[in-house]
């Protein structure tokens, strides 16, 4: 997508000569962003013409519905498309400058950075994958006592809190070796992974690194053990209940039933060894595992509850000025990524209005051709950076640097804004009892219920997306936020696996985003004016997807509907109508320019940002999918809410899948597996353009002059390739549907449902309408 030059920004003045920028900001050049405008201006021309032709050849005193959601349908799109050319319109691309960091600041100088892991249920979120995050997050290249690695327990569970104090122990040994042979990554489980397929980076040149390989392996496998074992058998071991009397005290003679809702704050200040592990040079950063209290009768807020608890307990501990939030299934790959954010923040010209900076989401468990188009590629490589030309990219959650003072609301100032480091952090001189005795009170109900915690302070309440509402509110103040993508990943996650995840995952994304729009801090008024327009239109091209669902719903059932019964014709007294073009006609062309330039586009941008044409097809299967199932669930929850009924809740994503499951991923068969109404939806649908298109064909054999043939091609032609399109992009579920034995099949009950419903739709309206 062109080569990359670097900006101009401002020319050098004798005054800044001293001055060294710890970043750079790169653009596309000037050529190729000239190109890519014109392209778009001539798609624009197509889908202007498209809407000329609607409005020139108005309603048909029959099937006016019918022309009324085409014309809908084409105005939404188009609109949209235009949303989102904002992020193609100037992308920017950062890179950094570690090497002058370091010489500017020296480490003892750095400021501190609390790092929060966020976990919420044992079950779904195993205590052995979130302490590889923690251990991977410890082993940062980092002066340890400038970091701070905090867990917050939504769970409340013992067994996530063992996993803790066990990776405690084993992360002596494990930091030793990391910095000893400098390994990447350092979440030891993705570490032995790749060491076994030798693909390790660093270590192999030997020094012994064989040796310690297979003895810290060693110990980690035992570790591994005793925390699976004590997770499987529900019961902690003997000695570790003994060594941690008072942690694991809170767990005594709880009632497994409502603990989770029901529990006071849990607190476990794990400090590293004064004197080093084992008395060696070796220091670790604090680690703090945090169950913020719980009771039934107070809303906990979900993650943003867990995030602010988490804001105030670490401002007693460490208080950092920069804070990075993770998920806890999302590893650190790359161990200099603490000093690559700092770039940005300590920037001395740069960094005064910069609140948050973002790092792309990256998953190591997805397939070559990422079956569930669950890789937001081209969300992390085309459109976040056209949005940091705008002010910068939302805050998705895992994977941000905020500033501790704008996420805790402070104002901005055009005039001050700048970070002191230096009032920042605390010396301790306080032992552990006195800092859990000042610390825990701060994560209870008290310190947050009734304050301006999660309306003027922390992260907002009340959003299934709070990191979305929390950036913007922030960059509405006028701060910036920066995106950076590094060539070797920062962080990498977890991805759903199979299909009722992924569209439970976007039917809260979405609705969390629609419900912005209607919220205090929409993006369609509250933020006119307040951030840039480039930037509010990507805003609303996210914050939209969920009514999204109407005109694709509306493309992919009515002109599949037409098309059986064969309306190829709405006619109005002098004019005829066609609901999609005729093909013989002039106006195809535009119509078709646009489509296929705007497919191609995609592909391409796919295929650049380092997909495959598979995973592209792919995607546009899941877009589809998300589109006609999760946003209309998103859009009609979204408004029940609104009108006062129900509530949105969290579903928190599984990251382990059985072993059944998990071969099938990997061989890239999808997993459709449980009855849900949302495969009603998708099976029916898919049914449904099977039948039209059987229909059809079946009609063109028996129709004996050919003349059927012609009026079916001429005048139906664009329908009769929608319904096909619609027919191949699902192949695989037809396959799960009829031909599939194993488990993720789609379930018999899904499939009769939908097999009914798709005939009594086709039926009726054949028959009736
Ligand atoms: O009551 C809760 C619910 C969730 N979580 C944590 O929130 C994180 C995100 O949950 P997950 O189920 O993995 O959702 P995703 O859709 O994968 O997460 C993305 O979207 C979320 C907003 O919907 C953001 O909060 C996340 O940071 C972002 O990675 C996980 O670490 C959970 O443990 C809590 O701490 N408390
Ligand atoms: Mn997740």
């Amino acid at each position: 997508m062109g080569t990359n030059t670097p900006t101009n920004e401002k020319p050098p003045t004798a005054a800044a000569k001293s001055y060294t920028p710890l970043f750079e900001t790169n653009r596309r050049s000037t050529k190729s962003q000239l190109l890519n405008k014109l392209f778009a201006a001539t798609v624009l021309l197509g889908i202007c013409s498209i809407w000329f032709y609607r409005f020139t050849h108005p309603a048909p005193t029959t099937h006016r519905w019918v022309w009324v959601g085409a014309l809908f349908a084409e105005i939404w799109f188009g609109l949209y498309w235009v949303l989102t050319q904002a992020g193609r319109w100037d992308p920017v691309f950062r890179s950094t400058h570690k090497d002058r960091l370091a010489a500017a600041h020296p480490d003892r100088s750095l400021p501190r950075v609390d790092v929060f892991v966020c976990t919420a249920d044992h079950t779904i979120e195993p205590p052995i994958l979130v302490v590889n995050t923690v251990l991977s997050l410890v082993a940062y290249d980092y002066p340890p006592d400038k970091l701070a690695v905090y867990l917050s327990d939504d769970g409340a569970s013992e067994f996530t809190l063992y996993a803790m104090l066990e990776a405690a122990r084993f992360a002596g040994s494990w930091v030793g070796f990391c910095r000893r042979f400098d390994v990447e990554p350092r979440s030891p489980e993705a570490y032995f992974a790749a060491a076994a397929g030798e693909k390790s980076e660093g270590g192999g040149g030997g020094g012994g690194w064989e040796e310690e390989l297979v003895a810290v392996k060693k110990q980690y496998e035992e570790m591994k053990d005793r925390i699976e074992s004590a997770t499987q058998m529900g019961r902690i071991p003997e000695d570790a209940l003994l060594q941690h009397k008072e942690a694991f005290s809170h767990w005594d003679g709880n009632n497994k039933y409502s603990w989770r809702r029901d529990h006071p704050t849990i607190l476990h200040v794990n400090p590293p060894p004064a004197d080093g592990v084992n008395g060696s040079s070796l220091h670790l950063p604090t680690l703090v595992y945090l169950a913020r209290e719980k009771r039934p009768q107070h809303h906990h807020n979900f993650k943003a509850g867990a995030m602010n608890a988490l804001i105030r307990v670490s401002s007693k501990i460490s208080n950092a000025p920069i804070l990075l939030n993770l998920d806890c299934d999302m590893y650190s790959n790359d161990p200099s990524t603490l000093r690559d954010a700092l770039c940005f923040f300590m920037d001395d010209r740069k960094n005064h209005d910069v609140a948050f900076l973002q790092l792309p989401q990256m998953f190591d468990n997805v397939t070559k051709n990422d079956i569930y188009g669950s890789s937001l590629l081209v969300i992390s490589r085309v459109e976040f950076p056209g949005l940091d030309s705008f002010g910068g990219p939302m805050y998705i959650g895992s994977g941000c640097f905020h500033r501790r003072d704008v996420l805790c609301g402070r104002d901005f100032d055009p005039n001050g804004s700048k970070l002191d480091w230096t009032n920042y952090g605390r010396d301790h001189e306080h032992t552990v009892e006195q800092l859990e005795r000042e610390a825990k009170p701060l994560a209870d109900i008290a310190s947050d219920h009734n304050t301006l915690w999660g309306t003027e302070m922390g992260l907002k309440y009340g959003c299934p997306v709070e990191d979305v509402i929390t950036g913007l509110s922030i960059q509405c103040k006028g701060w910036k936020s920066m995106y950076f993508d590094p060539k070797r990943e920062a962080f990498l996650g977890k991805a759903p696996t199979t299909w009722p995840q992924t569209l439970v995952q976007h039917k809260r994304w979405s609705e969390g985003d629609f419900q912005i729009v209607l919220s205090r801090f929409s993006p369609a008024w509250y933020a006119s004016g307040r951030i840039s327009i480039g930037l509010q239109m990507m805003y609303l091209c996210y914050c939209l997807w969920a009514p999204n669902c109407l005109a694709v719903l509306y493309y992919s059932i009515i002109p599949s509907l037409c098309l059986l019964k064969g309306i190829p014709k709405l006619t109005c007294s002098s004019i005829n109508h066609n609901l999609l073009l005729q093909i013989s006609s002039p106006w195809v062309l535009p119509f078709a320019y646009a489509v296929a330039a705007k497919y191609l586009y995609s592909l391409a941008e796919f295929l650049c940002s380092g997909g495959t044409i598979l995973g592209w097809w792919n995607e546009q299967r899941t877009w589809l999918y998300k589109r006609t199932c999760s946003y209309l669930f998103a859009f009609v929850d979204t408004i029940l809410k609104t009108m006062g009924f129900g509530e949105s809740g969290f579903v928190i994503t599984a990251k382990v899948a059985d072993e059944d499951v998990a071969r099938r991923y990997d061989k890239e068969i999808m997993e459709f597996g449980v009855s849900s109404p949302m495969f009603n939806i998708l099976a029916t649908i898919a049914m449904l353009n099977l039948f039209s298109l059987s229909g059809v064909v079946v009609r063109c054999l028996v129709a004996k002059d050919g003349v059927g043939v012609r009026v079916v091609f001429d005048d139906m032609g664009l329908q009769l390739l929608l319904c096909g399109a619609l027919v191949l992009i699902n192949w695989p579920l037809y396959h799960a549907v009829f031909f599939r034995k194993d488990k993720g099949r789609m379930p018999g009950s899904v499939t009769a449902t939908a097999l009914v419903s798709a005939l009594v739709v086709c039926t009726s309206f054949v028959f009736l309408y």
